[in-house]
């Protein structure tokens, strides 16, 4: 197994306020799909914005495709997103643009500014673009408003907009918080699929302990910024269940005998 990305006693703090996050560690696999669970303020975006440097750690190191990501120039770190694909709870896309123009925008992070400003995309990015969007289940919508879609589909134009950057890996920010649970599903099945057909590594950020259950390879638990649990699904326990949620842990009514039974 060869680690993708690792993150080495990673900390962080907003002004004066309580830590963020205090000495995180783990390390993600190729091709792992890594869930991140933990109650409301745990600091699980925090930790996600870290490892792509949307925010800077106060202290700590993350080391992502060899490339020490705290230490990255401008261009390096312009470069070193583009192997980052993410997607996020509230997708993200411009309304007033198409599908397939929010897709393309995945590849703006490679272009020049003014390439980018122009629209100009390539016959090949187009193309890899619809095909995209086809095996997302969106070739009908191609051409449609971003505003004019379902949540589900939004999300899945989130997923192609990553995707067409050629990824090594997914950082997923609550990507089902906001859908009923088929379309919650069904961006499950797709980011699954995703990571078993295309060895893209996925790192996803979850409210439902049952979903992480489920898809994951491994769960990382965090509680008040602290990994509080690593492991399988099938080793985690309903203690480790109320450490990593505290008080809320009972009202979660995970059935643990499902989960380890399937
Ligand atoms: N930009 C910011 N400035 C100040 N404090 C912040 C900022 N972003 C996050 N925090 C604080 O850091 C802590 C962790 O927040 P974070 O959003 O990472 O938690 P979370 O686990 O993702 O929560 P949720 O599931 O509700 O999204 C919280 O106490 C939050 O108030």
């Amino acid at each position: 197994m060869t680690a993708l990305l690792q993150v080495n006693q990673v900390s962080k703090q907003f002004g004066n306020d309580a830590m963020a996050l205090s000495n995180i560690e783990f390390t993600v696999n190729e091709g792992e799909f890594v869930s991140i669970i933990g109650p409301s303020g745990a600091g699980k975006s925090t930790l996600l914005r870290c490892i792509n440097r949307m925010i800077d750690t106060t202290s700590g190191d993350i080391i992502f495709d060899n490339q020490h990501v705290m230490k990255l120039k401008k261009k390096e770190l312009k470069l070193t997103r583009t192997k980052i694909g993410m997607i996020f709870q509230h997708y993200n896309l411009v309304h007033r643009l198409s599908v397939i123009e929010n897709t393309l925008h995945g590849v703006l992070g490679k272009k020049s500014t003014i390439a980018g400003v122009l629209g100009l995309y390539s016959q090949e990015e187009k193309q890899q673009a619809v095909k995209l969007l086809d095996s997302l289940g969106l070739g009908e919508f191609m051409y449609k408003r971003a505003d004019q879609l379902s949540g589900g589909q939004k999300q899945r134009v989130g997923i192609a907009r990553a995707l067409i950057q050629n990824p090594k890996m997914m950082l997923c920010d609550e990507p089902i918080a906001s859908l009923d649970p088929n379309s919650a599903k069904t961006i499950m099945d797709h980011l699954k699929n995703i990571s078993k057909t295309m060895g893209i590594t996925v790192l996803v950020n979850l409210h439902q302990v049952d979903v992480a259950l489920r898809y994951s390879d491994r769960i990382i638990g965090i509680n008040s910024g602290r990994v509080v649990f690593q492991g399988t699904p099938n080793t985690i326990t309903k203690e480790h269940i109320q450490q990593i949620y505290g008080s809320e842990a009972d009202d979660l009514m995970i059935d643990l005998g499902d989960i380890h039974a399937s």
